[in-house]
């Protein structure tokens, strides 16, 4: 974990090893269980009040989040600290860092290179999902504003939407990768769409040059604004790049295709029948086909996955899913309104 750790909505959080106050090494990944977790990073213990940490406490327990602590104190500093504070040796679990090996990134200001605790903040919440992503952080008043965000923000990012579906059949290997992008970041790319020469795309050399025109038919805007790729690029990197590592064992350094807004609208008859990402020889090095929802106001339109049980994925706006470049797909036809997407693939460096 470096300085610039990057702690917007849905970065994940890198995974770090502190001793807890009896000395022994523990994994923050093992925080994780199912539940989103409340991190409170604290550079003094003693500094803590314990009102407001009793409070938080007690938010978490009801939000059914699970409460991790790290803190700069020396764990000899942080045993009749902890005490005072009403916590029990293991519960909740504290892990100390005297040394700053990550508090000083954790409590690091907006991407400012910080240059030791002097410049970084003393206190701050992370609010991570159960998969180690950031839901949201407190900067100020940072535990009396945790402890009344929790309730909701927890529940925002629960991972139990699933629970009540069986399946049954063969399911894809595709990975569906919720926030992404943020509402308002989807609406300035369907804007750019607008704003651009958006053309029916018969012929693409981003699909190896063969003519498309039975294959496809959308409204593609490929974005060439230096701000906006890399806006894009960054979200991709930072919040699916660590999933492909986890999900996929994909630890090569990659970079992307063009980024594309694709639209189909249900009055154009646009569609996207069955094909493999990386079938011609300018594609080949392709291996994670990208397609991110933009709205959610329209119907149909959903991937397909044909050698899986034609088993269809439509997530929602700002969810991601990604697959490998060789799985065959397919996008139904929209059957109402219309739909945009941004479509790229991560592509292995050489
Ligand atoms: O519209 C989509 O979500 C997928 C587009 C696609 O398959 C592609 O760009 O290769
Ligand atoms: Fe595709």
């Amino acid at each position: 974990m470096t300085n610039m750790l990057s702690l917007r909505p849905g970065d994940r959080l890198p995974d770090f090893a502190l001793p807890g106050l009896d000395g022994k090494l523990r994994k923050f990944v093992w925080s994780f269980g199912g539940a989103p977790v409340t991190l409170l990073v604290v550079a003094d213990l003693t500094a803590l009040d314990p009102t407001q940490f009793g409070d938080l406490r007690a938010a978490c327990e009801r939000a059914s989040t699970t409460l991790v602590i790290v803190t700069g104190s020396e764990i000899a500093r942080a045993a009749p600290a902890w005490k005072k504070l009403g916590a029990e040796p293991e519960q909740p679990l504290l892990l100390c860092d005297p040394k700053g090996q990550y508090l000083t990134a954790l409590l690091a200001q907006g991407g400012a290179v910080s240059f030791g605790q002097a410049m970084g903040l003393r206190q701050r919440v992370i609010v991570l999902d159960p998969n180690q992503r950031v839901a949201a952080t407190f900067d100020t008043r940072a535990l009396a504003a945790a402890t009344e965000a929790i309730g909701p923000l927890a529940d925002s990012v629960r991972a139990n939407g699933g629970a009540d579906l069986l399946l049954n059949t063969a399911m894809a290997p595709v990975l569906v990768l919720p926030r992404v992008f943020e509402p308002d970041f989807c609406t300035q790319l369907m804007r750019l769409w607008a704003k651009g020469d958006h053309k029916d795309s018969g012929v693409s050399s981003r699909y190896g040059n063969v003519d498309m025109a039975k294959l496809k038919r959308t409204e593609d805007y490929m974005i060439v604004e230096p701000m906006m790729q890399k806006a894009v690029s960054d979200r991709l990197a930072y919040r699916i790049g660590p999933e492909l590592t986890k999900v996929f064992a994909f630890d090569r350094e990659f970079t992307f295709d063009a980024h594309v807004v694709l639209s189909y609208s249900a009055e154009g008859g646009h569609f996207f029948a069955a094909h493999r990402d990386n079938g011609a020889p300018t594609t080949a090095d392709r291996a994670f086909a990208v397609s991110l929802n933009l709205n959610d106001d329209f119907e149909g339109g959903e991937l397909v996955f044909p050698e899986y049980a034609g088993v269809r994925v439509s997530p929602p706006a700002g969810a991601a899913a990604v697959f490998s470049c060789a799985l065959l797909h397919a996008v139904g036809p929209v059957t109402r309104g219309r739909r945009y997407a941004l479509t790229t693939f991560f592509r292995q460096k050489r």
